[in-house]
């Protein structure tokens, strides 16, 4: 058993993140193999650790290429050349037996039964059914054959799509009609784009779906997903509902098995950017201006509009706490350490500095920190984790205080400490804030087009507006929403939802 391992392969950061969609998948259906990713040398720290834990293996190859543009024009996918670094995968001799997973995967059932076929085992492609397709398949490491594959590759045109699936089809030719047993059912390949084409087979057979695959060209990670109402935005094209809800099974793995793994292996990378410690965090937390801390929308109103939700008086209450100032003092030098915050006033897109001297802020609009001299930049860091959004009735906590390891400065990946770690498992999440899961995307979708690229650390913390409050029309209900989506347990499966526009 433990000689038996899951295989996937990234070769740059976007793939990666599919991978550990992959092995946390795995994880959460109850796997009793062994978790082996096959990466190349061009990951990023954050990421290849992320790996490192997440995987009980990870193999460096060398990246293979076929080479092979005039084929893969055909399949209209030049990126794909890079896939015949697959074939690596035969190498993994220590283990007798080996299920390939493509790293834009996603299992929803267990599937360790896999491990009682024969090489070479596969579900048949959608597009071609007498072609397996190379998402999913059981085979056997072996050096001899992964030589044989080599040499064949070799030969001129050997892959007649450019990729490793026209050539694993060309070398195990027989698939097709050798032996039934080694012909996976498709539900252990779902093909997710394929669902226009037979949306009553899907229906009939969803719940036996146990890998859906997101062959072509849209990747899930490509995407951007909103936790809060489980949207969807992004390159969406014509997507049937049922590949939503793929895509939302794909983002549910992410979100609540993946994301918190990068962000605690952030923090050990750069543990120096945790600037709020746990007593910060506690003072922060028993304040009466967070938002989780109102029982009611109405208290937190009426709060706001007795006078401790007015800026001036956050400022003031911060500052005048004792525990506060003398967990700054311990940190910054203490001359620094004077409240020069501006406060800029952002309504209907202008930005207006009003002062401290300001009366209270009787409407509910969206405010942000914004540092004003180096000296406060330190002090105010505490200050830029906490953005408010006030949008009608809401008040939102956003930022790092209830959040954790933001990615939000221009260079990747910003730390957060233990306690905002702990906060946010506890779900206290702010989508809302500077570290939204949407901005947590952009950050990555760029490190993605980016790649490949190393996190510096030493890149100072860029205060970011909050996003904008396309939102706040709803923003009662999302208050609510909010803090039950933050709590809600992860779930397994797939969910019936029904995407806008399509329910029945
Ligand atoms: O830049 C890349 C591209 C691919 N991969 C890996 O190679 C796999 C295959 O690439 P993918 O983009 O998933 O291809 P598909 O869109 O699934 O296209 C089909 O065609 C490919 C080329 O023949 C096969 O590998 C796939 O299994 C088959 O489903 C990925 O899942 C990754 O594991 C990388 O690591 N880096
Ligand atoms: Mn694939």
């Amino acid at each position: 058993m433990s000689s038996e391992a899951f295989v996937t392969l990234a070769t740059n950061d976007g793939y990666a993140l599919g991978a550990l969609v992959v092995a946390e998948s795995l994880r959460k259906v109850g796997t009793q193999r062994n978790l082996v990713v096959m990466v190349s040398r061009t990951l990023s720290d954050l990421i290849r650790q992320t790996l490192q834990n997440s995987f009980d293996e990870v193999v460096i190859v060398d990246e293979l290429n076929s080479n092979d543009e005039q084929h893969l024009r055909l399949l209209a996918r030049p990126e794909l050349g890079v896939t015949f670094t697959k074939i690596n995968c035969w190498q993994l001799e220590k283990y007798s037996k080996c299920v390939f997973l493509d790293a834009d995967t996603v299992v929803l059932q267990n599937i360790d039964d896999l491990f009682d076929r024969e090489e070479l085992s596969a579900a048949p492609d959608a597009g071609w059914p007498d072609c397996f397709n190379s998402g999913v398949f059981v085979y056997k490491p072996s050096k001899e054959t992964f030589r044989k594959l080599v040499a064949f590759a070799n030969q001129q045109g050997a892959s007649f799509d450019g990729g490793d699936q026209g050539l694993l089809n060309a070398f195990f030719s027989n698939w097709r009609s050798a032996d039934i047993a080694r012909h996976l059912p498709f539900t252990y390949n779902v093909t997710s784009n394929t669902f226009y084409s037979y949306v009553p087979a899907v229906t009939q057979f969803r719940n036996d779906i146990r890998v859906v695959h997101f062959a072509g060209a849209l990747k899930p990670w490509q995407l951007t997903y909103n936790p809060q109402n489980e949207q969807l935005s992004g390159n969406l094209g014509g997507q049937h509902t049922v590949q939503r809800e793929f895509l939302l099974a794909w983002w549910k793995v992410m979100y609540e098995r993946v994301w918190p793994r990068l962000s605690k292996q952030n923090q050990q990378l750069n543990p120096s950017q945790s600037i709020i410690t746990e007593s910060d965090i506690s003072v922060l937390k028993s304040s009466s201006f967070l938002w989780m801390n109102f029982p009611s929308e109405k208290e937190k109103q009426s709060a706001f509009e007795k006078r401790s939700l007015s800026f001036p008086s956050i400022i003031d209450d911060l500052f005048n706490d004792i525990s506060i100032r003398e967990s700054l003092k311990r940190k910054f030098s203490a001359d620094k350490f004077l409240p020069r915050a501006e406060i800029f006033h952002l309504k209907q897109g202008q930005t207006k500095p009003f002062h401290r001297t300001q009366p209270k802020i009787r409407h509910y609009d969206s405010f942000q920190f914004q540092e004003e001299s180096l000296s406060s930049e330190k002090i105010l860091s505490l200050f830029a984790k906490q953005q408010y959004t006030m949008n009608n009735s809401q008040v939102g906590f956003g930022g790092q205080v209830l959040n954790y390891g933001s990615l939000t400065s221009d260079q990747g990946v910003q730390a957060g400490s233990v306690a905002h770690r702990r906060a946010w498992e506890a779900g206290h999440v702010d989508y809302h804030g500077r570290d939204s899961f949407s901005n947590i995307q952009e950050q990555l979708e760029r490190n993605i087009a980016q790649q490949p690229q190393q996190y510096h650390p030493s890149q100072p913390r860029q205060i970011t507006p909050p996003p904008s409050q396309a939102t706040s029309a709803s923003s009662t209900k999302q208050s609510s929403d909010q803090t039950k989506a933050a709590t809600d347990a992860p779930s397994g499966g797939i969910k019936s939802t029904t995407a806008e526009g399509e329910k029945k």
